[in-house]
Order: C-alpha cells, then structure tokens, then sequence
C-alpha cells in the first residue's frame, strides 16, 4: 500500500532512506531548516554537502514547511544528530494533533541525550504525546549512507516495543539490496547503535597511529565485551549485542572508511586536535558526545568501561593517546 511519509532531516542518513522509500513506491516529503538545500533536492535533485555524487529520485519533495511535510503522513522518519533530537521532536509534536492520523514514529538516529543520558525513543515518548502518536520504532543496524545511495546490500533491524510496529517498518523499507530485520529488544538495538559509536573512535585512532589488525581485533572484542555489560545493566537483551545492531553496526562501524567516528579517530591518532577534526568533518561525529555520556552512566552503574574511560580521557581530559593505550595495556591481568 502507498503510504505518505514525512522525512525529518536530510544530512546523509535522512536523505537516502527517504529515498529508498520513493523508491518503494510511497509518497515522500523531507523537511530541511535550510532553502539553498530544499532548492537543490528539489530542482537538481542533489544534496551535494552531504552526498556530492549521487542523485536522487525526482519524485522525493523537500520543504522547510514542516506543517505541510507532517500533513497526513502515516510514518514520520526522524534523522537528525541526538542533540538536536528533542527540539525537533517537540516541533513535530506541535504539528500532530488529534485530527490528524497518528503516525508511527521511526527515528534512525544513534545516539543518548547528554545530561538525561536518555535513549531516542524515550525523547520522542516523552514529546509526542501517545494519543498523537501510534508506536516508536528505532531502524538501526550496519549501514552507511554511501553504500546504501548506491543500492550496496544492507541489513538493518526495526525495533519496538510492540512487533506490529516494527513489522510495519519492515515492509515500509525492504526491497532487494535493504532488508529490514524485527527486534522487541528496543533498548538493546538503540544502545548497541549509540555506544558502538565510542569504540570507532578508538579503532580510527589505532589506525592513526599505524596499529595493527591484531589491535584492532582486539579493540572491537573487548570493546563489544564493556558496551554489553553497560547495555545489560540498563535492560538489554544480552543477545541483541550479537545482533545486527550491536557486533554487526560496530564491525562496520569500526572498519569502514564512510564511518565519520571512524574517520575522526583516525584523524586523532594521526596528531590533529580535537576542534579541527570536529570542524573539517561537516557531519555529526556522535561517538563524541556519546562517550561522555556512557562514561557517566557507566560511573552510576558502578560498570567496568577500560576503553570508554580512556576515549573519555583523551577527549575530555586531554590525555595523550598513546598514554592511554599504554595505560590499558598495562591494567592488572584478568580472566576473559
Ligand atoms: N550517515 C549514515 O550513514 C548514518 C547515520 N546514522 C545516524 O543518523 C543520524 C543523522 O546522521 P546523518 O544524516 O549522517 O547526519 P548529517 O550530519 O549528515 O546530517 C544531519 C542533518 O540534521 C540536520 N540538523 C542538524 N542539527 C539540526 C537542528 N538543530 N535542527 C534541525 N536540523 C538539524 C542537518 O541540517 P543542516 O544541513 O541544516 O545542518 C542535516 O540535515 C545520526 O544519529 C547518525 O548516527 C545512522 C546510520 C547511518
Ligand atoms: O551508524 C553508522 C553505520 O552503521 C554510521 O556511522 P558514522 O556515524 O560513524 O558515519
């Protein structure tokens, strides 16, 4: 069945789910703050900041009315950084009101709120009233706007609370190279996706600094081993780490030149200061604010956490990369 979805949000991620969906066959509109770019999706059909060499289907329509995108939508898509995440949500919210259908609420965003260390779906519960509102969904999984603009194989998980909603998704998205799997473990997915983000900036950083495979091996075990223990802690399944959402997203995360953790990593390893890799990316680094974040929760949960205590030190407390590699190395031997 067509469906009308308002897409919110057109960086990388926003922009190319929007259109897989166009090109499943559903009527899409896409919200942007900015007119230069709402001009460009709509006449040139490029978004040439975020994906210079790809094109987009002609049917996607972009606006900045986001009344006008919302207006009878059945799924509102939301994709934009974590930390603008709940003033766009509390717009949205102004927008949906009794008269209207009450849409499911997706959001493909990978990250917790700093200071609520909040998950996603919890932002949005908390902003969109449940009588304005069917179920929130996080799509999330090992996928990178690049590969997937070029319709590369994909495999993502839809995840809520209640399946029915996540089965929705699934057929709203799935087509021949981007096949969507269900998840009931919403917590497990949202945090494998958020905290995978720490562990790309420590492999980036390896590679910086000419580590080998050995390490960096080493690094996503180990680092996979803390993440679980904190996601357990906070109610995951201990299963959905082994899933797509947590070993697959942190494999593809820590290993793909796309990945803007990644890549901020390695840019830190090879010596550039934090402000300057911030400032050259011109896309979200979220693993930055989502190591503060897990390293606070991980001090209230009393969680052992080596590796995003030593990603904490160097990006907020300055310490040297290679103090804290070594630091690491020299812990007290334990049993895996
Ligand atoms: N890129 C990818 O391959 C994937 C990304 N994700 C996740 O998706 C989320 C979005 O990432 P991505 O699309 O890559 O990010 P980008 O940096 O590419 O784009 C961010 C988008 O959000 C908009 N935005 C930023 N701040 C605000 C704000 N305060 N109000 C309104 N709009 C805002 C930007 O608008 P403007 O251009 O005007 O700044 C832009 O359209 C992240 O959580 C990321 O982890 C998940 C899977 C894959
Ligand atoms: O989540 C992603 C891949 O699954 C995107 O990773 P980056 O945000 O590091 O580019």
């Amino acid at each position: 069945m067509r469906e009308k979805v308002a897409v919110i949000g057109a960086g990388s991620w926003g922009s190319v789910l929007a259109n897989i969906l166009v090109m499943n066959g559903h009527q899409v509109h896409i919200w942007s703050r900015r007119k230069e770019q709402i001009e460009e999706l709509n006449e040139k059909h490029t978004n040439h900041h975020y994906l210079p060499d790809f094109t987009y289907d002609k049917r996607l329509v972009a606006s900045d009315r986001m009344d006008e995108v919302l207006t009878d939508a059945t799924t509102v898509l939301l994709a934009v950084p974590t930390k603008a995440m709940r003033t766009v949500v509390a717009d949205v919210a102004h927008f949906l009101n009794d008269k209207q259908l009450k849409p499911v609420i997706v959001h493909a965003s990978k990250g917790l709120e700093l200071g609520t260390h909040k998950r996603i779906s919890e932002i949005i519960e908390e902003e969109v009233a449940q009588e304005n509102r069917a179920g929130v969904v996080a799509l999330s999984g090992p996928s990178h706007a690049e590969e997937v603009a070029k319709k590369d194989i994909t495999l993502v998980t839809a995840a809520a609370v209640d399946l029915k909603d996540a089965k929705k998704v699934q057929h709203l998205f799935m087509n021949n190279y981007f096949r969507v799997y269900t998840n009931t473990d919403i917590i497990g997915v949202e945090l494998g996706a958020a905290f995978k983000n720490i562990i790309a900036l420590g492999a980036g950083a390896l590679h910086g600094l000419g580590y080998g495979d050995d390490a960096k091996a080493a690094l996503m075990t180990r680092g996979l081993a803390e993440i679980a223990r904190l996601g357990i802690a906070l109610g995951a399944d201990p299963l959905t780490f082994i899933g797509l959402s947590g070993v697959g997203d942190l494999i593809v995360t820590c290993t793909s030149v796309h990945s803007r953790n990644w890549r901020a990593g390695d840019q830190l390893g090879q010596g550039e200061a934090l402000s300057d890799v911030i400032q050259n990316m011109g896309m979200v680094i979220e693993g930055l604010s989502t190591t503060k974040a897990a390293y606070e929760l991980a001090m209230q949960q009393k969680i052992d956490m080596p590796i995003t205590t030593a990603i904490y030190q160097v990006l907020y407390e300055g310490k040297n990369i290679k103090q804290a590699i070594s630091d690491l190395m020299q812990r007290e031997g334990r049993s895996e």
